[in-house]
């Protein structure tokens, strides 16, 4: 074995079930002992190494022998529960011909949203990779009901990347990266080398899964790499069958898409506070409001808010939006909607007047609080 230095103390690689089972219906053995041989290969160089695997309910309907089940939440759980125990034997047999063991992590979004949660889960793997075990994660399937799940592998991993405290996010699919269009349907579009900022326009070219294989395609793919920048992670999204792409990409050769780190990346608890939790409420500021939370970092008071949607607890996460319905900001609620609807519009003072509690003058203090 050549030696190689990784350019990245420590790689999340997330392999999509399009990699796993080639476009085939069933897990691609062959090519999982050839991933397992570059993971393998870059721990040894000292680097960590976290596998986000997708791959379980396509695992499980192999195991089944492709039974006819409907397209339901149920069948996919079944298939999931069969399949995951499937998916992590085979990965124990193949990293064990390296002398190295695995630890299996299954999280749903209800693990991440809870900063204590997130913090337990966060402990759980910087010990798995303190013994140089190799976490493998995926999400809870088995268990989890659309309200409480990530959703899709792509935004899971970019959670990972946050708890490992990654250097690299590295997205293996079934194209070479981020393309102008979805090259299935468009043969003239072209790769995209580097991305220095993610905006409406580069979302707007990133389509959904059409395999039938992958869920959310290049679009959750854009999601991830834009949480992981901001969390001062770098992303590259690559072929997984292209040779040697896990150690290619790992010593920092031009491979698939690479999205540059943010340059000023966002303190630990405000990385957990953009990815973990889900919003449940969306309040509309004016102008004025706008401006004073992104341009002056100033936390977000009661006379700037122009209305309110949802419905949501106290030190829950909400969305703020501009009067276009624009995204501007996220952050945690120090009221909740019912006292909310109370003193929108007016000023701080007026809040002991109106409301029974006063939990402070601010609704979302600039602490809780993260620009989009
Ligand atoms: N702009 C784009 N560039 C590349 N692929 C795209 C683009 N838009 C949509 N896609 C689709 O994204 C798919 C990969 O995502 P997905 O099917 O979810 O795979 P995975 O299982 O690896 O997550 C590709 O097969 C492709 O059809
Ligand atoms: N958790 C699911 C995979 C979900 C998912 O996001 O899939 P993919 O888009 O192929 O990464 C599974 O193990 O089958």
């Amino acid at each position: 074995m050549v030696e190689i230095s990784s350019k990245y103390p420590r790689v999340v690689v997330k392999l999509g079930t399009s990699v796993l089972t080639g476009g085939s219906l069933a897990l691609d053995r062959a090519h999982m002992v050839e991933l397992v041989r570059q993971i393998a290969h870059l721990h040894k160089s000292g680097c960590d190494v976290v596998l986000v695997s997708s791959g379980a309910i396509a695992a499980g309907r192999e195991h089944l022998g492709f039974p006819t089940l409907g397209n339901n939440v149920a069948a996919k759980q079944m298939l999931a529960a069969v399949g995951q125990s499937q998916l992590i034997q085979s990965w124990e047999q193949l990293f064990n011909i390296y002398g190295l063991h695995v630890g299996q992590i299954l999280l749903t979004r209800a693990d991440l949203e809870d900063r204590e949660r997130f913090l337990n889960a966060q402990d759980t793997l910087k010990t798995l990779l303190k013994h140089r075990i190799v976490p493998v994660i995926n999400e809870n399937d088995a268990v989890a009901t659309a309200e409480i799940k990530v959703g899709d592998n792509d935004n899971l991993s970019a959670l990972a990347a946050i708890l490992a405290d990654a250097d690299l996010l590295l997205l293996l699919t079934d194209q070479p990266g981020l393309f102008t269009a979805d090259p299935r349907s468009n043969p003239d579009a072209k790769l995209i080398r580097e991305v220095e900022t993610i905006d409406e326009t580069l979302r707007s070219i990133a389509g959904d899964s059409v395999s039938g294989l992958g869920t959310g395609g290049m679009a959750t793919k854009l999601q991830a790499a834009d949480v992981a920048r901001r969390a001062g992670i770098e992303v590259v999204i690559a072929a997984g069958h292209h040779p040697e792409v896990i150690v290619g990409a790992s010593q920092g050769e031009s491979v698939g898409t690479r999205f540059l780190a943010h340059p000023t990346p966002l303190e630990a608890r405000k990385q957990w506070l953009f990815a973990g939790p889900k919003s449940s409420g969306r309040l509309t500021l004016d102008a004025g409001a706008v401006k004073a939370i992104c341009e002056k970092g100033s936390s977000l008071l009661p006379a700037g808010i122009m209305s309110l949607d949802g419905k949501f607890a106290r030190g829950t996460l909400v969305t703020m939006c501009d009067e276009q319905g624009a995204e501007v900001a996220r952050g945690i609620s120090r009221y909740g909607e019912g006292d909310l609807r109370q003193i929108i519009g007016c000023h701080s003072e007026q809040i002991c007047e109106r409301l029974q509690v006063h939990y402070g003058p601010v609704i979302v203090h600039r602490d809780d609080l993260v620009l989009v």
